[in-house]
């Protein structure tokens, strides 16, 4: 008799679940639940100030619930307003509105810098790899005041991508970039995506950046979050 094989959907990368977060009387998530699939970019949606960097920060442990649940790669992140997750212990990457580089450093030092302690033969592979993924291979050696903004958005998101987070959580990257180079760092995070097998959360004000690039969005309003 063959075995019953029901084909199953791989374990998400994130899961929250009954997630609420309050500032004074304001409820600006009220029992939110989502999944985030490995491979997959979901975009966020929602009028400024409806809560989307807080979700964000919620999921990285920047900020603490006040009930519900967060679980990452099928581990507890935390439960009610408890966090059993440090944020260094998530397995989360972030990339922020402003590429926030370190002037002294270089591209590839910054890349390195979330690698640890892995030995410096494996982490500078590491730094290879992730700088070819992301476009810039050429600019290893280079400082950051040497930069165009859309290399220092792909420093930034190298920097998230090397340690192979389960999530990278992006918060308006593109916001201060010509619309040229924003379709083509959406495409780049679109193939870093799909090479890492991360779950990608990108908060944007303009979804038709993310056409074609993005496989789901979801829309946050009044504290509800949508799937569209
Ligand atoms: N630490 C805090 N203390 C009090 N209120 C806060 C705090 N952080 C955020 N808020 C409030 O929570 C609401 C949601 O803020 P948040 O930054 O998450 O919105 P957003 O959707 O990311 O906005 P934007 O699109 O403008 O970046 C806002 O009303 C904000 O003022």
């Amino acid at each position: 008799m063959k075995p019953d094989v029901t084909p199953s959907q791989p374990p998400a990368s994130v899961e929250a679940d009954g997630l609420t977060k309050r500032f004074g009387d304001r409820v600006v998530l009220d029992e939110v639940r989502f999944s985030l699939m490995p491979g997959c970019v979901t975009a966020l949606t929602g009028r400024s100030g409806e809560g989307k960097t807080t979700l964000l920060r919620l999921i990285a442990g920047l900020e603490e619930p006040d009930s519900g649940s967060i679980v990452i790669a099928g581990r507890v992140a935390s439960r009610g307003s408890r966090a059993l997750l440090a944020p260094h212990e998530r397995g989360i990457g972030m990339v922020f509105q402003q590429a926030a580089l370190w002037p002294h450093m270089t591209v590839a030092q910054h890349v390195r810098f979330g690698l640890g302690a892995m030995s410096t033969h494996a982490a500078d592979a590491r730094v290879s790899e992730v700088l070819a993924l992301v476009g810039i291979g050429h600019l290893a050696a280079e400082r950051p005041a040497r930069l165009s903004g859309g290399e220092a958005a792909r420093v930034a998101i190298a920097r998230a991508l090397a340690p192979a987070p389960a999530c990278l959580l992006l918060d308006e990257p593109l916001a201060h970039l010509h619309h040229d180079l924003r379709h083509d760092i959406t495409r780049t995070i679109r193939a870093a995506v799909d090479a890492s097998g991360a779950a990608a959360l990108f908060v944007t004000h303009t979804p038709a950046d993310l056409d074609g690039v993005a496989d789901g969005a979801l829309h946050l309003e009044a504290g509800h979050l949508e799937r569209s």
